[in-house]
């Protein structure tokens, strides 16, 4: 392959040595590094080596995990792969054909036909087009739609392009472009990097579309100019921010790692100073200030959560074919309280059959059918790739049923088409008026009040006909206005603003039947506790009608036009207290999750559609079924199965156990910690000397990172997946401080038991041991009665860990970091202690169950 695969350099898996590489980068690796250097530069080599086995060994273990996790996420997301339409030939003879390709296999000189909902699959410089108008957001941050057009039709070309050009000739096009200033300034070279607000203006370009874009409207036949690497989209060195700037993972992990990073690198100088000033020891305690610090961090964090993740999102694809591409998706999936949907295709199943025709006056009228019909056949038509959407192969469908002689055989010929678009509402043909020549009729097709807006109506004709069409939507029909025009030809191009005037031809009403699992799906998300929102294009009625049809009560239908004044405070409010929105563009349709997002709601949004693309992005989880268009497909972080809403259940379950694992894990792991530190510089400071080494305080470290281990396989009790599980930062940490301190009176408690019975206070290696194997024991009670789940292994890990902490100081390893054996009188004051601490933190786990802490 000469141009090599059309793959984005960003997109290919990493390999092992880069994910390892990259681990090196996370913060609490940084923090052990810097405490690292600290000791070397005190020569406290013991302590710096312990820490720098730590860190390779976590980063080792987290870069497999990732490693493996990032192959089984590309494995998944080539489930749900798009592919492109081109035009090739065969052998050199055949005539082109469409066909459909891996984007992977599009080469320079491909020539591309693209329709509503497409991703486009590499750069592109635009042929022809109709009504193109593309989302560009992920290359400007700018969220309306821009038109796309041809600059300079290739009328010296006239045939259309040869598909898979040679080098030559795909070279050629280029050298066509020098016969028109404006396409000869479109070079791609260098220099566009060079402009830091060239950026801007490249993506301004009206003939291209750039790879990362997606068709909001329209269509479009293109041939390629760039691909993979070379596309503008990979070689930008600025884009802008994703919309979803923080989500709840960030909020949540990264929340609590960033508090306990401040806590680590405070520790060191606050135990100096405290030794210092109260014990008048110097910089000889900065090897035990370091052990402390690194004995605070979780460092195994990173590995339980890739690990958690990875394992929850493979089984969700595995047993519900659910598929997770964005790994803390699945964490925020099970954070989210609010679900947005779209109707059409995701509430219902998008395939309407026609219910009936009606003139402005209620009567059945065939000849409003026919004028749909014949608007959908040549709106279809004229594009580039024609794609009939449902309504308009419903249209087609019911006009062949009803007029035997087929709407072929009519004698129009189409001038234009404006196609559909979600904003407009929209779609209109103009045809030449037969027998009438220099005339032209639009024909009109659309949403109710748009098309009325169009209309020439006085007040009574117009409310009788809203009211009409208000009582088919009543009814759970979905209603389209048709109208005409006749127009003399003026010879310039038809545009949106030749929509006036219009004479109302009637109403056609379809019935659209609710998606099979719909029903189940809502009451579901409802018994889950979560909030279920419709957003959707439709009229007000139809969209109430199918909702009570699925058992939600819809309430007050608030209709976007209505809420277009209100600023955002209010219009959350308005979010807040409603169920149904109608009649949403798709920028109102992502203004509501923002509103929803800002109030606090973690915010998920279902939608299968272009018009669903803004909200989509907007939105903490976006989640689409499998028959969604490409570009929600590629925008999608959780794509459900097939046909089944009530799989997005599942996958809120699988959400919400792995977050309950992490939550689990935190838990435990920093309340024990936070205990063992407490408690350690409150013996450092009633000592005379250090209340354990610093190898010992790191040893202790290593076993407890290996028993943690066993979290990423637990699996979660019931109660955990009742409700939303948020971790907040503040909660965590709150409940974090209350079983630290606990666990740090149980080793004071332990500090004076050991003052009583190794009665010889100088006797220091019996006194570490005696705290080593407590802080072992302490750690596994608390990993067995502080876990939210089951299964993991845990009882087996917290027995071999007490096992260790009991026999290592016996074993000839004990001597080597300075313990030795206790007297005997030491372990039933020992076991006492525990008794009392185990009894406390079931009183405590059970408040904490009952207040709701993670
Ligand atoms: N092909 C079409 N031609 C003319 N008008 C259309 C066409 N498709 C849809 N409409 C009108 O535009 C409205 C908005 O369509 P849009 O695709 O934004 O949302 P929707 O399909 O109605 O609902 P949802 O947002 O739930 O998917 C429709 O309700 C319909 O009245
Ligand atoms: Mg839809």
């Amino acid at each position: 392959m000469r141009y090599g695969e059309n793959v984005l350099p960003a997109r290919r898996v990493p390999s092992l040595p880069i994910v390892f590489l990259r681990s090196l980068r996370d913060p609490f690796t940084a923090v052990l590094a810097a405490l690292a250097l600290v000791s070397t530069l005190v020569a406290a080599w013991a302590t710096a080596s312990v820490i720098a086995v730590l860190v390779v060994v976590s980063c080792a273990l987290r870069a497999a995990g990732e490693h493996r996790a990032d192959r089984s996420a590309a494995g998944l997301r080539e489930l749900v792969a798009s592919t492109a339409t081109v035009l090739r030939r065969a052998t050199a003879e055949a005539a082109p054909a469409s066909r459909e390709i891996p984007v992977g296999e599009v080469v320079p000189g491909d020539v591309v036909r693209l329709a509503p909902g497409d991703l486009v699959p590499a750069d592109l410089r635009l042929l022809r087009a109709t009504g193109l108008t593309m989302h560009q957001a992920a290359l400007t941050g700018e969220s309306a739609p821009v038109a796309k057009y041809p600059v300079d039709e290739p009328s010296a070309r006239s045939a259309p392009p040869v598909a898979r050009a040679s080098p030559a000739e795909a070279r050629a096009y280029d050298r066509g472009a020098q016969e028109c200033p404006v396409e000869s300034a479109y070079a791609l070279d260098d220099q566009d990097l060079d402009r830091p607000e060239g950026c801007d203006q490249d993506f301004d370009r009206p003939e291209v579309c750039f790879q990362g874009s997606s068709v909001a409207s329209g269509s479009g036949t293109g041939v390629v100019i760039a691909t993979g690497a070379d596309t503008r989209f990979a070689r930008a060195d600025r884009l802008p921010e994703h919309d979803r700037r923080t989500t709840a993972f960030d909020r949540s992990v990264h929340g609590v790692s960033w508090i306990l990073i401040r806590f680590m690198l405070l520790t060191p100088p606050l135990v100096l100073m405290a030794n210092a000033a109260l014990r008048g020891r110097g910089l000889e305690t900065l090897p035990f200030a370091v052990a402390v610090a690194v004995g605070l961090t979780p460092e195994m964090l990173p590995v339980i959560v890739t690990t958690t993740l990875a394992r929850g999102a493979s089984a969700l694809a595995r047993e519900r074919r659910v598929i997770v591409k964005r790994l803390p998706a699945l964490h925020d999936l099970g954070a989210v309280d609010v679900v947005c949907l779209d109707k059409t295709g995701t509430l219902t199943q998008d395939r309407p059959v026609l219910d009936r025709a009606l003139d402005a006056s209620g009567t059945p009228d065939d000849s409003v059918l026919h004028w749909a019909a014949v608007n959908s056949l040549w709106t279809v038509r004229l594009a580039e790739l024609p794609s009939a959407d449902a309504l308009d192969e419903a249209l087609l469908d019911a006009a062949e049923e009803r007029f035997a002689e087929g709407l072929d055989a009519l004698e129009y010929d189409a001038v234009a088409a404006l196609p559909f678009d979600p904003v407009r509402r929209l779609s209109t043909a103009v045809l030449a008026t037969p027998h009438r020549l220099g005339h032209h009729t639009l024909v009109v097709k659309g949403a109710v009040e748009d098309v009325l807006e169009r209309c020439l109506l006085t007040d009574d004709e117009r409310a009788r006909t809203t009211e009409l069409a208000d009582r088919l939507a009543a009814d759970g029909l979905r209603v389209l206005a048709v109208a005409l025009a006749e127009r003399p030809a003026t010879g310039r191009p038809f545009t949106a603003q030749d929509e006036r005037g219009l004479t109302l031809k009637g109403l056609v009403a379809l019935r659209d039947a609710t998606a099979d699992t719909a029903a189940a799906a809502l009451a579901a998300l409802a018994d889950r506790g979560i909030e279920v929102k419709v957003l959707t294009g439709d009229h007000p009625g139809t969209a109430a009608r199918a909702c009570r049809d699925l058992g939600l009560a819809p309430g007050h239908v608030v209709t976007a036009a209505s809420f277009d004044a209100l600023d955002d405070t209010e219009l959350a409010e308005l979010a807040d207290s409603s169920t149904v929105f109608a009649r949403c563009s798709p920028a109102h349709k992502a203004r509501l999750v923002r509103v929803l997002r800002e109030r606090g709601h973690v915010t998920g949004f279902v939608g299968d559609g272009v018009n669903d693309l803004p909200a989509l992005r907007a939105s903490d989880v976006a989640i689409c079924p499998p028959e969604a268009v490409d570009v929600a497909r590629e925008t999608a972080d959780v794509v459900l199965a097939a046909r089944d809403l009530t799989s997005l259940d599942h996958a809120v379950v699988a959400g919400r156990a792995s977050a309950a694992g992490i939550a689990g894990y935190l838990r435990i792991t920093l309340s024990s910690n936070l205990g063992n530190v407490i408690a350690m510089l409150t013996a450092g400071l009633l000592l005379p000397f250090l209340p354990m080494l610093p190898s010992q305080v790191l040893v202790q470290n290593l076993c407890f990172d290996a028993a943690q281990l066993a979290f990423a396989y637990e699996r979660p009790r019931a109660a955990a997946l009742r409700l939303p599980l948020a971790l907040r930062p503040r909660e965590v940490l709150a409940s974090v401080t209350g079983f630290g301190v606990l666990n740090a009176a149980a080793d004071l408690a332990t500090f004076a038991v050991l003052v009583w019975a190794v009665s010889d206070t100088r006797a220091q290696p019996a006194f570490h041991a005696g705290w080593f194997t407590e802080n072992l024991l302490t750690q596994a009670l608390v990993m067995v009665l502080l876990r939210t789940g089951r299964g993991g292994g845990i009882p087996t890990t917290a027995g071999v860990l007490a096992l260790t902490g009991l026999l290592l100081p016996l074993t000839p390893l004990g001597p080597l970091i300075g313990m030795a054996a206790l007297p005997l009188a030491y372990y039933p004051l020992l076991a006492l202690v525990l008794a009392l601490y185990a009894a406390a933190l079931r009183r405590g786990a059970r408040l904490a169950r009952r207040t709701g802490t993670p």
